[in-house]
């Protein structure tokens, strides 16, 4: 599991009618969470189907956290309650505090799917998996930013042990501010372990170098397709990647590099809520 690209075996999502639950709940919440907009419960779920169909027909099987009343409609952007490595699985704290009651939710998830929990960041820690990729399996790029913070890396590391050899902790910038979500994973997506797509301006010189360095190719997502999630794709095997309609020089440019390229309409589970497929996806176990 100590890697992004292999193919995925078994992934865990929660549906749209399972973390929406309903249109009213939908209503009650959207605006204090930050939305862009108010998703539609019945195409949520049309696009939540949809979604996994793609993943199945790609070789994933999916495992489905099931309804939670402990947790709001956020707790569909599942990758970002637990960080999972070969060990097991470290549970979150989000820095969204209205997220706080996600991981332990999750925790039942990934008991039923027969993954171990090695513990949970506490404290003033702040550990979300959105800010986080593994490298080369035994290494970790992981943000400093309003999501997570250092204490929580500290946990995370001593949590993990020696499964993990470096981590290369990566500056966020400000950007929206506290109140917008702003991931590591914002501006990369790994594609193939020789290969990412990437949002250059928003990355520090020294980690752009340092992926270079390591031998991977960057390919670039244009400004214009930034806002519409361009930059958030998940690979489901090395070169094989799902992403958002609506971004078709990303699209293009994923192909140049010999990317075979799924999209699904993503408007009501992942543009309104500001997560794309990497978000909606927690894979437990990768080839
Ligand atoms: N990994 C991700 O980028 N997750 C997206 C989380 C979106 C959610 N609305 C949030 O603000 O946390």
């Amino acid at each position: 599991m100590q890697n992004e690209t292999g193919q995925i075996k078994r992934v865990l999502m929660k549906h749209a009618r399972d973390a929406f639950r309903n249109q009213a709940t939908i209503d009650a919440e959207w605006q204090a969470l930050n939305y862009l907009g108010r998703p539609d419960f019945p195409l949520a779920c049309d696009q939540s189907d949809r979604l996994a169909q793609i993943l199945e027909s790609l070789g994933c099987t999916i495992e489905w956290l099931p309804e939670d009343s402990s947790v709001g409609i956020d707790s569909i952007y599942v990758r970002d309650n637990a960080v999972v490595s070969d060990r097991g699985a470290v549970l979150c704290r989000m820095g969204k505090e209205a997220r706080r009651p996600e991981p332990a939710a999750l925790a039942t998830g990934l008991e039923a799917a027969g993954t171990p929990v090695l513990g949970e960041i506490g404290g003033t820690g702040m550990v979300e998996g959105g800010d986080l990729i593994w490298l080369d399996g035994d290494m970790i790029a992981i943000a400093d930013g309003y999501r997570t913070n250092a204490e929580g890396v500290r946990q995370l590391k001593s949590l993990l042990g020696d499964a993990v050899k470096e981590i290369v902790t990566v500056p966020l910038p400000h950007w929206n501010g506290p109140g917008d979500v702003l991931h590591l994973m914002s501006f990369i997506s790994p594609i193939a372990p020789d290969l990412a797509l990437v949002y250059s301006r928003m990355m520090p010189v020294f980690f752009r170098n340092w992926l270079q360095d390591r031998g991977i190719s960057l390919v670039e997502v244009p400004d214009e397709e930034y806002d519409s999630m361009g930059c958030n794709v998940l690979a489901v095997a090395p070169r094989v990647a799902v992403m958002l309609e609506g971004n078709p020089v990303t699209r293009q440019r994923l192909e140049a590099a010999g990317v075979e390229v799924h999209t699904y309409d993503g408007s009501e589970i992942s543009a309104k809520g500001c997560g794309g497929p990497t978000c909606l996806t927690r894979p437990l176990e990768r080839g």
